[in-house]
């Protein structure tokens, strides 16, 4: 393709702003198109970051930054890479469900993303192709936006989570933006506001569900699949109704992943992994609870479920050390409204002597003694000081997960679990929490948030032409995660810290990447895994623009 100087400059996979050099002002056509003097790219962040941080809110930073994306991919990334744990809360969870909430009324710029309509789609296969523009796409992350984080269904402005995650691919494990597309499949919302909104920028109806929804997931992978045949096809943030179904459907086909499902599953079993370093226990011997046994809550237990037949119980035997609570408290094998995810993991009520008062989590925690629970479910605050100290009763470490995002609907607050456990929990939260000091300790919180793992599933999956993203490699990268942590240091946490993010996604691109080709899942030869995974990174600088061609 061709350029003109001013569509040079406004390309951000090409913009290098005031730092393009004289050579190629004089040589595109760019002088007088920007001010005269010649920065480096190391000066254009330190001048970034300084009006960042002159920024009040995290909402007006996560502007600033996104207006920076919008007009120079290399500058964004390397200031990212620079400062990853200030940033990853701010372009990522939790600031994004902020956006998302506001996506309308926030609306600049579409930034890259393809809007797919369930009412247009004679339009998809050429509105995907226009937008890759001849980009040659690895890694999409498609959502429908029906369900956000814990907050819901927020239709077309789902997007913003598409676009957010794949920040964190390259961020995080270097993956190539040139090389992703986000993708939003608009079906509606069951949102009223969202459609009595004059602003709202979705279609405007009630979201579609059944043949004709699944029709339009079909169509969409299809075409992405014919024009992308090198795909990784990353689902997020779909409803309880479809996401299950729809990775049971393609996952032995493409290569496919469900980040909720799985990459969720992955970094919940990496800290226990951790938790049992610490407290020197085993795994099997836990009583593992997931209070919310939705998309997340269920597909971690199936994760730690098969954990433990990995590691020789059998699979009656593990079955019994597996409790899910839901609405309607613990999950009981007559119940008819049990999801398929749940069906497996429900309990006889001839097991209990008061199987019908089982009807809340406190009543769930008396009568199982968990060792582990683990929060999906949205409600804030519902691990009470009474439930964590029943649990804390039976228990020496209860190892506690509070993983609802974002913030304001986690389970519980880190400082309070260390608190009321006498610094006895091993804790790890959904977003970043601060160290906690007690009685002399200073506790460091693991984030068990599924960042930690994708972005390496993903460069590792990518680089070893992986057909299948199987449940080997997503083992593999659970089992990876371990030896960062010292865990004989006093209130040591049970994950890496996100400060380390770049290194540990390499580990678990090269773990994974591993497995794919031990399994013989690549499609093409790989002889060396790690130079593999390393020649699939991408790094923040600028490129040699010989290749360019520009005319006035
Ligand atoms: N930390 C992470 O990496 C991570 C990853 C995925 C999801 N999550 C969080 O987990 C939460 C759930 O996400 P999801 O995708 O599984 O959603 P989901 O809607 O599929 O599941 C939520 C579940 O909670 C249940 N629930 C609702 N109210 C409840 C109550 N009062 N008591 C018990 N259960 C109740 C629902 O019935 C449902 O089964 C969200 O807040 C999300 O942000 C965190
Ligand atoms: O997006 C996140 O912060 C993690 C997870 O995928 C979620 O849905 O909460
Ligand atoms: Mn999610």
């Amino acid at each position: 393709m061709k350029y003109t100087p001013e569509q040079l400059l406004h390309d951000p996979f090409l913009n290098k702003g005031t730092a393009f050099t004289a050579e190629e002002r004089a040589k595109y056509g760019l002088n007088g198109l920007l001010p005269s003097a010649i920065q480096t790219l190391d000066q254009q962040v330190t001048q970034a970051y300084a009006q960042l941080e002159s920024k009040p809110t995290p909402v007006a930073k996560r502007q600033f930054l996104m207006q920076l994306f919008n007009v120079n991919h290399v500058l964004f990334y390397k200031l990212f890479s620079e400062h990853i744990v200030e940033f990853m809360p701010i372009v990522y969870d939790p600031t994004i469900a902020d956006f998302i909430e506001n996506y309308s009324a926030l609306f600049i710029e579409p930034q890259n993303a393809t809007y797919l309509s369930i009412d247009a789609q004679d339009d998809m296969e050429a509105a995907l192709r226009r937008s890759a523009n001849g980009r040659d796409i690895r890694l999409i992350v498609v959502t429908d936006g029906e369900g956000i984080l814990g907050i819901g269904d927020w239709g077309t402005q789902g997007v913003d989570i598409a676009v957010g995650k794949l920040m964190v691919y390259t961020g995080a494990a270097g993956i190539d933006p040139s090389q992703v597309l986000p993708v939003v499949l608009d079906a509606g919302t069951t949102r009223k506001e969202l459609l009595e909104d004059d602003l709202y920028l979705g279609v405007r109806h009630d979201r579609i569900y059944g043949e004709k929804y699944h029709a339009f997931v079909d169509k969409f992978v299809a075409t992405a699949e014919k024009l992308f045949p090198h795909l990784y096809l990353h689902f997020e943030d779909f409803g309880r109704a479809n996401a299950a179904d729809i990775l049971n459907q393609y996952k032995d086909k493409i290569t496919t992943f469900n980040d909720d499902i799985q990459g969720t599953g992955i970094i919940v079993l990496a800290g226990l992994f951790g938790a049992m370093n610490i407290s020197k226990q085993k795994l099997t011997d836990q009583v593992y609870m997931s209070f919310g046994a939705g998309t997340a809550g269920a597909g971690i237990t199936q994760r730690v479920y098969d954990e433990f037949l990995q590691q020789g119980m059998d699979p009656a035997e593990a079955k019994k050390h597996f409790y899910l609570v839901d609405k309607q408290g613990l999950l009981f094998d007559d119940d008819d409204t049990l999801t398929p995810a749940q069906k497996p993991f429900a309990r006889s009520r001839s097991e209990f002597k008061n199987a019908a008062e089982l009807t809340s989590l406190e009543a769930a925690v008396k009568a199982v003694h968990p060792t582990v629970l683990v929060g999906t479910s949205t409600q804030p605050g519902s691990f009470t000081q009474p439930i964590v100290a029943e649990m804390a009763a039976h228990t020496e470490r209860p190892i506690i997960f509070p993983l609802s995002n974002p913030t304001k609907l986690a389970e519980a607050k880190a400082a309070d679990l260390i608190k009321w456990t006498e610094g006895r929990a091993l804790v790890a939260t959904g977003i970043p929490a601060a160290d906690v000091d007690y009685n002399g300790v200073t506790y460091a919180i693991g984030q068990a948030n599924n960042a930690l793992v994708y972005p390496g599933l993903g460069l590792g999956t990518i680089a070893a032409t992986s057909k299948l993203l199987s449940d080997a490699m997503i083992s593999a990268a659970a089992h990876s995660l371990g030896g960062l942590v010292d865990p004989d240091k006093a209130g040591a946490a049970v994950l890496p810290p996100v400060s380390k993010l770049d290194q540990f996604s390499k580990t678990v691109a090269i773990a994974v990447a591993t497995q794919a080709v031990k399994d013989g899942l690549n499609e093409e030869p790989i002889a060396d895994v790690k130079q593999a995974v390393a020649d699939m990174q991408w790094s923040p600088e600028y490129r040699d623009l010989t290749d360019v061609e520009v005319e006035d």
